[in-house]
C-alpha cells in the first residue's frame, strides 16, 4: 500500500491572505474553501494600508477559523497586534520591528519569522538571534508585492541542506511552478495570489500544491 507522506515530514504550505479584504465574511468562505483543500501550515494576516481596527476585525473573524482547524496564524509587520488578536506568532521584516523585540512581545512560545530576502548573512543572523523560520525571496515575479530583489533555488538549497532552522520561500509561486522549490527540500511555500486568484479556485489549488509537496519533497534526515 503507498500512502502520502506525513504533512509534517515534507513541505508545507504557508498562506498568506490578500493585502486588501473588502468583505471580511466573503473572505472567511474563500479561506474555508481553500483549507478544505488540504493541508495547511500556517496562514499569515498580511493586510497592507488599512487601519489597525480593520486589521482587528479581520483577525476576529479569520483567527478562530483557521486555529480551529489547525492552522497557525500569524500577523504580519505588527508584533503588538499578534498579542492583542491571540495569534500565534508575527513575521517581521527588515524594517518591521526588530527581531529581539518581536521575541520580547511574544515570548518564547509564539514564534518569530524573519524576511531575509536573498541574503545568507540575514538569514545566519536571524537563525542565531532565534527566529523560528526565515524566508528568502521573491523567487518568481509577484503583483502582490513590489518586490525587486529575486533569491534563487541554490540559496534555497544550500540552507535546507546545511541548517536546522526551517526555511520559508515566497514569491509569486504557484502551482505552476512550486516544483522546483519544493526539490530544495524547503520547509514552507508560502502563497498568496497563487491559490486565492487560482483559475480553478482555492481549493484546488491548496490541492494541487499538497499533491506536488507529497510527490516531490525530498527524503528527510531523521532528527
Ligand atoms: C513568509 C514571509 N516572507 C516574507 C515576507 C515579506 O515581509 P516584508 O519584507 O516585511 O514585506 P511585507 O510583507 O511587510 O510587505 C512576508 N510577509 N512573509
Ligand atoms: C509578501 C511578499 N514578500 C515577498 C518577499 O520577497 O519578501 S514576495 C511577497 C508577495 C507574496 O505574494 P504572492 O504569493 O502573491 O507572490
Ligand atoms: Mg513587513
Amino acid at each position: 500500500m503507498t500512502t502520502s507522506p506525513d504533512p509534517q515530514d515534507r513541505c508545507r504550505l504557508y498562506l498568506i491572505t490578500p493585502p486588501r479584504l473588502d468583505d471580511v465574511d466573503a473572505f472567511a468562505r474563500t479561506l474555508a474553501e481553500a483549507l478544505d483543500g488540504g493541508d495547511v501550515a500556517c496562514l499569515q494576516l498580511r493586510l497592507k494600508d488599512v487601519d489597525d481596527d480593520a486589521i482587528r476585525r479581520a483577525a476576529e473573524v479569520l483567527v478562530p477559523l483557521a486555529q480551529a482547524r489547525d492552522v497557525a496564524v500569524l500577523m504580519n509587520d505588527r508584533p503588538d497586534l499578534a498579542l492583542a488578536t491571540g495569534c500565534d506568532g508575527v513575521h517581521v521584516g527588515q524594517d518591521d520591528a526588530p527581531y529581539a523585540e518581536a521575541r520580547r512581545l511574544l515570548g518564547e512560545n509564539r514564534i518569530v519569522g524573519v524576511t531575509c530576502h536573498d541574503s545568507r548573512d540575514l538569514a545566519m543572523a536571524a537563525g542565531e538571534a532565534g527566529a523560528d523560520y526565515v524566508a528568502f525571496g521573491a523567487f518568481y515575479p509577484t503583483s502582490t508585492k513590489d518586490a525587486p530583489i529575486r533569491a534563487d533555488v541554490d540559496l534555497l538549497r544550500w540552507w535546507a541542506e546545511a541548517m536546522v532552522v526551517p526555511v520559508v520561500a515566497i514569491g509569486g509561486i504557484t502551482p505552476d511552478n512550486a516544483r522546483p522549490l519544493i526539490e530544495t527540500g524547503a520547509d514552507f511555500l508560502a502563497v498568496s495570489a497563487g491559490v486565492w486568484a487560482w483559475p480553478d479556485g482555492p481549493g484546488a489549488a491548496v490541492a494541487r500544491l499538497n499533491a506536488l509537496m507529497d510527490t516531490h519533497s525530498p527524503e528527510r534526515e531523521p532528527a
